[in-house]
């Protein structure tokens, strides 16, 4: 399986997403700075992702006070640390609920592990380190039950007699998105397992292009039969009745309360279609991407980026050989002077959204046509 990220004896290392898939190059990540870093560039993206890279970037850094003994904190120096150093990585980012999320889980256990009589600094290191690598193997697990559920539902609710389907995905929500498999892109390989996909249609999403660079690298990589289309084409390919597309399923980087979710620029777009084209629309994401703190979607904020990502595309030189060494050039692709309006995700409405996929079920929305997400988390809803 593909592996964006890779955290070994305290060692971190990242795809670096910015080269492919043209350069498959793993980094090192050695301090916070160095993950915070390479968040906000983009080297690492994905909602699931980023959180875990951010907590690993602080376990590398811890481990290697641990390794070399020079931890002689208290375990309140040591926590106090580790808080201010949270709160610098969730700075990266603001949409994606996760790395937040993590941030919170993991300065409550090392709050924890402070507040434990006769514990040591080291004691607290160690506790953050253990939690930071046990939230990466459970967002793999997530990962999986997500796309186990999501295929399921698929077929009893949107194949329509069908043995196979064709389904619609959005931005990159693979093993290049998370710690592995993926959210969105887990329903796709899951389809494919279950031998229930007929075809997957992939946008290239403008402008970091992750459809096309890394959705569609993980798709030939897993050789599951799939097709590259423009964001512009997704109208026309879901009026084509021989194509037949029987779901959209993306991603989120957050779900708020009422079921709004925030997702890559365009998502809102293709929800509207799905409407209007009688498709089903599903968010696949893992219970730590749903915000019950935010109530609804115009409390999100949305990040702005530059806008030299939406000026300029990067990319080797057309027939330049596939090697190692290839060079990664910038071209020009807009008219200098021209304002640019960069935002990295829209706000899809919950009365757009048939369902959320989670690692526990498939929520859809009550008899009131609204989305009650606190069962998501008491074991009322499962
Ligand atoms: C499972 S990835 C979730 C989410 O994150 C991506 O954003 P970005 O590539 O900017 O980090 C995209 O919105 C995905 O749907």
């Amino acid at each position: 399986m593909l592996q964006a990220i890779k955290f070994s004896k305290g060692n971190l290392e990242i795809l670096d997403q910015l080269q492919l898939p043209f350069v498959e190059e793993y980094i090192p990540i050695r301090t916070t700075e160095d993950g915070w870093h390479a968040i906000k560039d983009m080297k690492v993206r994905g909602a699931p992702a980023i959180a875990i890279v951010a907590m690993l970037a602080l376990a590398a850094e811890l481990t290697s006070a641990v390794d070399s003994d020079k931890l002689s904190q208290s375990p309140e120096e040591v926590c106090q640390y580790i808080t201010e150093k949270l709160a610098y990585l969730v700075t990266s980012r603001p949409t994606a609920v996760n790395l937040a999320d993590a941030a919170r889980k993991l300065e409550a256990v090392v709050t924890d592990c402070t507040k434990a009589p006769g514990s040591t600094g080291h004691e607290v290191a160690t506790a953050f380190i253990k939690a930071a690598e046990d939230m990466m193997g459970k967002d793999l697990e997530d990962n999986k039950r997500i796309g186990h559920n999501g295929a399921e539902w698929i077929a009893i609710h949107a194949a329509k007699g069908n043995s196979e389907v064709a389904v619609l995905t959005h931005c990159n929500t693979g093993s290049l998105a998370t710690s592995g498999y993926g959210t969105a892109l887990g329903v796709v390989r899951s389809l494919a397992e279950k031998n229930t996909l007929r075809h997957a249609y992939c946008t290239e999403t403008r402008p970091y292009n992750q459809g096309s660079r890394l959705t569609a690298f993980e798709l030939v990589h897993d050789k599951i039969p799939a097709t590259l289309i423009t964001d512009s084409m997704a109208a026309a390919l879901l009026a084509d009745t021989k194509v037949g597309v029987n779901a959209i399923v993306v991603g989120a980087d957050r779900v708020a309360a009422n079921g709004d979710t925030a997702n890559k620029i365009g998502t809102y777009a293709l929800a509207v279609l799905a409407k209007y084209h009688g498709v089903k629309f599903l968010v696949a994401a893992p219970r730590t991407t749903i915000d019950m703190a935010t109530a609804s979607g115009k409390d999100i904020v949305i990040e702005q980026r530059a806008a030299s990502e939406v000026t300029s595309i990067k990319g080797p030189r057309a027939g330049s050989e596939a090697t190692d060494q290839i060079a990664i050039e910038t071209v020009k692709i807009a008219a200098p002077g021209i304002n640019v309006w960069n935002p990295a995700f829209d706000i899809t409405p919950a009365s757009l959204i048939d369902g959320i996929i989670t690692e526990v079920g498939v929520v859809e929305k009550g008899a009131d046509e609204k989305y009650h997400l606190g069962g998501l988390f008491d074991g009322s809803t499962f």
